[in-house]
């Protein structure tokens, strides 16, 4: 049993090997370069000729582009909480009409309406009425997407001091919010979820269906027989994992109060029975075993390094030996080129008072000192969705 052999995938390359971009040569070319940006005289000759100017304003879009960000997100959250983007399904529309609809005053309305078309969510039409701009219809199709922007409405309050963030993980808004030290299994009793929990875990699941599909393109499931999601929430990977693999059986372990949910979700499936969901923690309760796959989605970034090998070492004992692994989750990037790894989760998890984005190879590494061995890298499609990498146990 193993992962199919037709996929490309990449044995892990230890990090002692210099990694590219870091010779003397590459050190010096930048060093020339940086010099002559912050020369006023470089930027007096480059100005003077098309193709300076060319480079001047690409560069100048982009450092105003990270300048101006936050507006743009602002912007779009004020299109999400105003149903902007819902008003214009139907199709185009005048700006009286929507600022009507967005119960706002017509001034306020074009300037979210202009704004909003500046950025590409919604296209500006000559006669001057609006509709959906392409990311404005991506978004749509996206429930994922809207649930994140919602939500940042905390994240975003925290992130008014980065630099507080930074100094204080965990100390805001948003750590408040989850009320998740994901160190210990919840100690309410089972029965009882609580709309905390609920919120939490639909706004996983909302933002699971692309996870999902990239994870279970990059990872052939169909030879496992038995397969234990941990931290499974809500069920939803599980069940996107049942259409590929119609007979495995399936296990979901998540905290007690999760598990209610995932019950309620699982039980009324035409197929339950392949389902078993357990409630504990995956810290100190017995988890199934002599599985042939785990599956950690969004797990192991949640987590500090010691209880994230805490994790590993429990999920080594849930799998028979020759069982794989499979960590499926944004990542970092030896190199800092994961936006979504090394820029928005770096943060995200920061505010959160837990975890950090770690890379293929620092999880490779993890997995070997748990009990793993044969760590490989899956080069992802859509590394903002997931990356993966997957390992053997000994
Ligand atoms: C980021 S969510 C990911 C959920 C799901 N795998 C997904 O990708 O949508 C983390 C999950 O880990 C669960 N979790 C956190 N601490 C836990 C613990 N100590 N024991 C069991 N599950 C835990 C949470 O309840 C939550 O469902």
């Amino acid at each position: 049993m193993s992962l199919s052999d037709s996929r490309p995938s990449a044995p892990i390359a230890g990090a002692d090997k210099a990694p590219r971009g870091s010779s003397p040569l590459s050190v010096r070319w930048r060093d020339i370069r940086n010099r002559a940006l912050m020369s006023p005289r470089f930027h007096a000759i480059a100005l003077a000729t098309p193709i300076g100017r060319f480079f001047a304003r690409r560069s100048a879009d982009k450092l105003f582009d990270l300048t101006a960000g936050f507006v743009y997100s602002q912007i779009l959250f004020a299109g999400v909480q105003t149903g902007l983007f819902e008003a214009l399904a139907e199709g185009p529309a005048p700006e009286e009409d929507l600022a009507r609809r967005l119960e706002m005053p017509l001034d306020g309305a074009r300037r979210l309406l202009s704004g909003s078309a500046a950025l590409g969510l919604l296209d500006k039409l000559p006669d001057g009425r609006f509709m959906l701009g392409a990311q404005g219809a991506a978004l749509l199709a996206n429930p994922g997407a809207i649930a994140m922007i919602r939500h940042h409405d905390a994240f975003y309050d925290d992130l008014r001091d980065p630099v507080e963030v930074l100094k204080i993980r965990g100390g805001g808004r948003l750590a408040r919010l989850w009320d998740y030290d994901g160190q210990s299994a919840d100690t309410r009793p089972e029965g009882r979820s609580t709309s905390e929990t609920t919120r939490y875990t639909k706004l996983m699941e909302a933002s699971q269906d692309l996870v999902a599909r990239e994870a279970l393109r990059l990872f052939d499931v169909r030879p496992f027989k038995r397969i234990l999601d941990l931290g499974g929430g809500s069920g939803r990977f599980l069940t996107a994992l049942a259409e590929r693999n119609e007979t495995a059986q399936l296990h979901l372990f998540d905290r007690p109060d999760v598990a209610i949910l995932a019950r309620e979700r699982l039980d009324i499936r035409p197929d339950a029975d392949r389902f078993r969901v357990h409630g504990g923690s995956f810290f100190a309760d017995s988890l199934p075993d002599r599985c042939d796959l785990v599956t950690l989605v969004r797990i192991l970034h949640d987590h500090d390094d010691e209880p994230a090998m805490n994790i590993l070492r429990r999920a080594r004992t849930a799998l028979a030996p020759g069982g794989r692994i499979l960590i499926a989750e944004p990542m970092a990037d030896r190199r800092a080129h994961s936006r979504i790894g090394d820029a928005y989760f770096n943060l995200y998890l920061a505010a959160m008072g837990s975890g950090r984005p770690r890379t293929p190879e620092e999880i490779a590494e993890m997995l070997g000192a748990a009990g793993f061995s044969k760590p490989r890298t899956i080069p992802a499609g859509m590394p903002i969705a997931t990356s993966a990498v997957t390992a053997v146990a000994t």
